[in-house]
């Protein structure tokens, strides 16, 4: 082959291979191209399914193009496969998930079919109310394998409702008559309150409920009248802000959650619209309402009517004769309604409401009925809630707690103070466990009205609620005085223990210190106006005590309870206004005067047993209307103190019982009960002080100077009582032998004592000389002499009754030395404490001690005790500071000039008595009376 023809095929062979290279790429070209066409047609299908609904384009895939199109067919099989994947676990649990959820949200009537409970009376708790209310079954029709599921919806406080009608109104009467059954048959009847308003009706509007409406439980309002239904509403919010509200928290179903009970019934307000827009001023407080009313309890539910809030709503779309779509279950979910009851059940079933509650409102209702079917299930945390009567059947609660701390509770004699007390008592403590609450209580009636909270001879049961009781202390103003300085201290040592929390309140150091105990203690004072009977010292400080307590004792949950026949005479209380102010809670029994505000007469027309209960100081639009039980008859109140009194807690000691008409007694007294011997420092006993501990008057006898002491007074009784008291009390404190008694009865009357007191010290063991009259110089000297060399080995107590009946005797001198009896005994008294000899002498005035003690310094008496004598006789006594005091039967005044800044009421032992039977309880005479008579 010539070079010329080779170079030709070689080009020619390069030509065939462009060709066909060029051939190939083109090939792939289109079949690129053909397949970025074919997945172009897909996802054009794909995204029409998506716009048109997966299941819609399986049903009709004719909307999309051919449908033996394969792009479209894959389109759909892929979609298809996309949603089971995505439905799987829904499918698999969802349904169930459901039911069960519903079920547990929503029990009883709120789920329940119908059939199960319509016509039966409901007795759900308020305080813990269901949260879903059925209303159908629902399904997910384009679900692949659609299963129903209930379809709720959230009501009362939590949720308002809206319904949009597809034009068929009559559905939407369903929906709501349906909900509505649920929720009244679910409760005690009168606890939901129904308005209905109907733009386009009078009447005929939710028939089913009509039977409600003669009880007051549905009220319907006229369609011209929606400002007067709006208004109402609004009412009812800003009350319960003002009231119930008022102590922070922030919905009435919190409180209820917290309190165990609901004060407030529920309002559930129809509003049946047809499209058009509301006046724009009704429309806004339509919008108020509804941003504000679910924390009063109150709920909306409007249909075809535009509500537009930020709190919480919930809408059914209502989409034919018996289909709805809900917010609750989304828009996929078609919801099928429950067929309601017939006309006739519902109104049969809303009659059973309806006499229901008139049966509960005109029953009468007794103590029992403050009593709680569970005792001992409320928590004092933010304040103590307990019903005190009844209105119209309903329980009529009073609140004491941070907004209103104290109470003042006024009425005549024989109007029920005591009662209303025994059955405020009672609701609360049946409530809280005595960790929870503290009782003082404190009667300055003479009677026995408190002294049943201790245990008695034939019943040993206590209200283990209360630490202190106090009877029969209408002389003994100090007790009163004696109960306020311990509230003021116990609200120093709550505030102390709150700041190293870091916190002010006591609800809040119960946050901090959980395992602390904490109880609110109520302090009760029953005609309290004996405390500031007169313009004296025991006033001053009473009041002074009272304005710190009634202003700081709210936040360390300290609360008073004052009642009393007759505020209007109480100087001390009126002149201080602040204090006042301060019981915002107000009681007022029939004909009460001056608890209520001025304007306020709502008291004078009280029936009998009726009380106004006032949370707001007093003025008139805060008047609740209570009907009281009978808290005090036989068989009320003693069975509750008994179930309490069984479940009190491990180591749960009786009250203490101060009892102002008898003595207490020397060998029940806890000081006296834990002296011991040997001791080195050994005090004398004489009395009792009055505080709420019970604590001993003591004169410590050590050796220093002035450590004797003075007994003045003319009672006898009274005393030997307290030389008696301190001879016993110091016996207890030495071993036999180790201490020396001498006593003289120096007038014949006392030859007795003497000889009681003697025959004592010696069956415990001890050494006493006794002194005749005659004897009495020759002792001193002895005794006196003594001292000069070197004084008792042991100490030696003389225990000298009458001194003064000896005084010519002792004056007279020896006609040798010219030294008198006398001067041994002045010589005693200045020397003899340092020597370990003490004298514990009577004398029957104070002018008599002044002549034994002469011109030496009264100093020489470290102590004294003094009945029947003035206060202003005992100033030299008291280096001449002001002693206001008059004598009163069976109380004495005590000072010790080492221990007191001023002198102290004494109360004397019944040291007779003492040497009696043995009597078991504390529990004061009259009321073991009252209790028989009972019988
Ligand atoms: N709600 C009531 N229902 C039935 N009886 C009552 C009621 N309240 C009080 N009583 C009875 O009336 C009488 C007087 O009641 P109470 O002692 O409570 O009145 P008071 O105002 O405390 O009177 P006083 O100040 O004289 O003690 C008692 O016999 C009591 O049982």
């Amino acid at each position: 082959m010539s070079k010329r023809s080779a170079r030709r095929s070689r080009v020619e062979a390069a030509f065939e291979n462009l060709r066909n290279t060029i051939a190939t790429a083109l090939g792939a070209a289109e079949n690129a191209h053909r397949s970025v066409l074919d997945e172009c047609a897909q996802q054009e299908f794909a995204l029409r399914i998506a716009q048109l609904g997966t299941a819609a384009a399986a049903r009709e895939p004719g909307e999309l193009g051919d449908p033996a199109d394969h792009h479209l067919e894959a389109a759909l099989d892929e979609a298809l496969a996309e949603r089971d994947r995505i439905y799987a676990d829904w499918t698999e649990t969802g349904p169930a998930q459901l039911n069960e959820l519903v079920a547990e949200a929503g029990p009883g009537s709120a789920a329940e079919p119908f059939e199960h409970w319509l016509g039966r009376v409901g007795a759900g708790d308020a305080a813990h109310p269901p949260q879903l209310w059925r209303i159908g079954n629902a399904q997910v029709p384009d679900s692949p394998r659609p299963q129903p599921f209930p379809a709720a919806v959230p009501a009362l406080d939590l949720s308002h409702l809206r319904i949009t009608t597809d034009g068929v109104p009559e559905t939407a009467e369903t929906v709501v008559q349906n909900l509505l059954l649920r929720i009244l048959g679910h409760f005690q009847p009168g606890q939901v309150r129904v308005h209905v308003w109907d733009v386009a009706q009078l009447t005929g509007t939710l028939p089913g409920l009509y039977p409600l409406a003669g009880a007051g439980l549905l009220t319907a309002h006229d369609p011209t009248r929606l400002d007067e239904m709006l208004e109402t509403l609004s009412d009812h919010i800003r009350r319960i802000h003002a009231s119930s509200l008022l102590g922070g928290h922030t919905s009435l179903r919190a409180l209820a959650a917290e309190n165990g009970h609901r004060s407030e019934p529920w309002r559930i307000a129809v509003l049946f619209g047809n499209g058009e827009a509301l006046r724009e001023e009704q429309q806004q407080q339509l919008q108020r309402i509804a941003r504000n009313g679910l924390a009063c309890g109150i709920q909306l539910i409007c249909v075809d009517l535009s509500l537009t809030v930020s709190s919480a709503i919930e809408s059914i779309t209502l989409t034919g004769r018996n289909t709805a779509r809900t917010s609750m279950t989304g828009p996929e979910a078609v919801v099928e309604l429950d067929e309601p009851p017939s006309r006739t059940e519902a109104a049969k079933a809303c009659s059973a409401i309806a006499e229901a509650f008139e049966a509960r409102r005109a029953r009468v209702r007794t103590f029992d009925d403050l009593v709680p079917e569970q005792l001992w299930q409320h928590r004092s945390i933010s304040g103590l809630q307990a019903p005190v009567g009844f209105e119209e059947g309903e329980p009529v609660w009073v609140n004491l707690g941070d907004t209103s701390p104290h109470t003042l509770i006024g009425g005549p004699s024989g109007s029920g103070k005591t009662n209303f007390l025994y059955g405020m008592l009672g609701a609360m403590t049946a409530r809280y466990s005595p960790d929870e609450l503290e009782l003082y209580l404190l009667d300055f009636k003479e009677g026995v009205s408190f002294a049943q909270f201790t245990p008695g001879r034939r019943d040993p049961s206590w209200l283990p609620h209360a630490q202190l009781v106090g009877v029969n202390v209408n002389t003994d103003r100090e007790f009163g005085l004696a109960l306020l300085r311990f509230l003021s201290e116990e609200m120093r040592r709550r505030a102390e223990h709150a700041k190293q929390h870091e916190v002010t309140k006591l609800e809040e150091l119960r946050a901090e210190d959980p395992e602390g105990r904490w109880p609110r203690i109520v302090a009760v004072i029953d005609e309290f106006q004996y405390l500031f009977a007169e313009r004296d010292p025991v006033t001053a400080e009473a009041t002074q005590l009272l304005e710190d307590v009634a202003r700081r004792g709210r936040s360390q949950g300290i609360h008073l309870v004052l009642a009393s026949q007759d505020v209007s005479g109480i100087e001390a209380f009126w002149g201080k206004p602040a204090i006042f102010e301060q019981f915002i809670l107000r009681i007022a029994l029939p004909k009460a005067r001056r608890v209520l505000a001025e304007q306020n007469q709502s008291a004078l027309e009280l029936p009998r047993w009726h009380a106004v209960i006032n949370h707001e100081s007093g003025v008139k639009h805060g008047n609740e209307i209570a009907r009281i039980p009978d808290a005090t008859g036989k068989d009320t109140f003693h069975p509750l103190q008994h179930s309490l009194w069984e479940r009190r807690p491990a180591g749960s000691v009786p009250p203490r019982l101060f009892d102002g008409s008898n003595l207490p007694r020397l060998s029940k007294l806890a000081d006296y009960r834990e002296l011991t011997a040997p001791t080195r420092t050994p005090k004398a006993l004489l009395g009792q002080i009055i505080d709420v501990t019970g604590t001993a008057a003591t004169v410590p006898l050590g050796r220093s100077p002035g450590r004797n002491l003075a007994v003045i007074g003319t009672v006898q009784q009274d005393t030997t009582s307290v030389l008696g008291a301190a001879a016993l009390s110091l016996a207890k404190q030495y071993l036999p032998g180790t201490i020396r008694f001498t006593a003289a009865g120096l007038l014949d009357e006392v030859t007795g004592s003497v000889d009681t007191i003697t025959a004592d010290l010696r069956s415990a063991g001890h050494d006493v000389d006794v002194v005749a009259f005659d004897d009495i110089e020759a002792t001193l000297t002895g005794i006196a002499e003594s001292i000069d060399s070197g004084g008792s080995a042991v100490p030696h107590v003389l225990l000298l009754y009458g001194v003064d009946a000896a005084q010519a005797t002792l004056e007279r001198k020896d006609p040798v030395t010219r030294v008198s009896a006398l001067d041994h005994l002045r010589k005693i008294l200045k020397q003899g404490p340092e020597s370990r000899i003490h004298v514990l002498g009577w004398w029957r005035s104070v002018q008599r001690v002044k002549n034994t003690l002469g011109m030496g310094p009264v100093d020489d008496i470290g102590a004294w005790v003094a009945f029947d004598v003035h206060g202003q006789e005992l100033m030299p006594f008291t280096a001449g500071q002001a002693v206001n005091w008059s004598p009163r039967a069976r109380r004495g005044l005590f000072f010790d000039r080492s221990a007191h800044s001023r002198p102290e009421v004494l109360l004397p032992f019944d040291l007779e008595s003492e040497r009696g039977p043995e009597v078991p309880a504390p529990r004061s005479e009259q009321a073991e009376i009252r209790e028989e008579s009972c019988d």
